[in-house]
């Protein structure tokens, strides 16, 4: 760690204080994004926030993506990405693929990073434990034009149906961090692809954990002239998508926040996973860092 970035945490950890209590023995989910990664120092930076979380007597959970990440391989393998209604189109050779890039490479990536600020992560991903269990998407999408609803077949990518606790509450009363790949076998014993959003939503929920933090690459849901909201409603949420203010990827994740509050968590922010520090500054400073979502 740099001269600077120890400063910076110092100075974050002497403000921090009065609100480690606040999250003591609460359970934070963390979604780290596959945009948020790739800069080392982040990464670093990131690594430390998790294993301050823990040493503050948190229980801190990452899930995390890596979409690029899977693009980039396919590519050097000669197989296009597709994407339908923001899904990865994921056929028996593609799934093998994302199997091999999040559970492996990039999850004990992750895990090595937090193992080098002396804490200890522990790489997993829905198969292990029996954790989570899947099926088949169900997904359809309106054609603008006809406006005629179509069912989507994306192959193996899928939902998650179902959530056992028993490993994770296990994790939580012991030193180990766990760092989750979105990936989870069906009873149907096929393995499935699943968004990472979707999968730290579901874990959050299944854990009504306190905190569900979203790292993405804008510094949180933003009105029409760009300006960050700080705080959103449900129903506020739900005024800002039909009024088209949130479009795009914002969209499926603003969904998940509000079905990851109506499973029992009581706040999800979406925040700036490419500033420095972004998980110390969301959870122990009094302005918070993005959007928090509440009921
Ligand atoms: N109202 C809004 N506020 C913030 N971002 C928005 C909004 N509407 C659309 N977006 C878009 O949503 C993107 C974040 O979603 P996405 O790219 O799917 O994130 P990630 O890859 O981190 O999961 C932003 O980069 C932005 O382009
Ligand atoms: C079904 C589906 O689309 N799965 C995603 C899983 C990774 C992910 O969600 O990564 P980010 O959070 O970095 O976008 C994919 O294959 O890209």
């Amino acid at each position: 760690m740099s001269a600077s970035e120890s400063e910076i945490q110092a100075r974050l950890l002497a403000q921090a204080l009065p609100y480690m209590q606040r999250y003591e023995n609460k359970t934070i989910v963390v979604k780290y994004g596959g945009h948020a990664m790739g800069n080392p120092e982040l990464g670093r930076a990131f690594a430390s926030d998790v294993a301050l979380l823990k040493q503050s007597g948190v229980n801190p959970i990452v899930v995390h993506g890596g979409g690029p990440q899977i693009g980039a391989m396919l590519n050097k393998m000669g197989i296009e990405s597709k994407f339908e209604g923001g899904l990865r189109v994921t056929d028996q050779k593609t799934v093998e693929i994302v199997e091999m890039v999040l559970a492996g490479s990039i999850n004990k990536e992750i895990v090595a990073l937090i193992n080098q600020t002396g804490e200890w992560a522990i790489g997993l991903c829905g198969k292990d434990g029996n954790m989570v269990f899947a099926e088949k998407a169900k997904k359809t999408i309106r054609d603008p034009d006809s406006n005629i609803e179509r069912v989507l077949d994306l192959g193996f990518v899928g939902d998650v149906v179902e959530v056992d606790r028993t490993l994770l509450d296990l994790l939580a009363r012991s030193e180990m961090i766990p760092v989750i790949a979105p990936v989870a076998p069906g009873r149907d014993g096929h393995t499935y692809n699943i968004n990472a959003d979707t999968f730290a939503g579901a874990i959050a929920g299944a854990l009504n954990a306190t905190r569900l933090l979203f790292l993405t690459d804008v510094p949180g849901v933003l009105n029409r002239n760009g300006e960050l909201i700080k705080e959103l409603s449900v129903a506020e949420a739900r005024g800002l998508i039909a009024d088209g203010t949130i479009s795009g990827g914002m969209i499926p994740k603003v969904e998940t926040c509000i079905d990851a509050i109506k499973a029992g968590v009581q706040g999800v922010v979406i925040l700036n996973g490419k500033t420095a520090h972004a998980v110390l500054l969301e959870i122990f400073t009094e302005r918070g860092a993005g959007t928090l979502i509440v009921p």
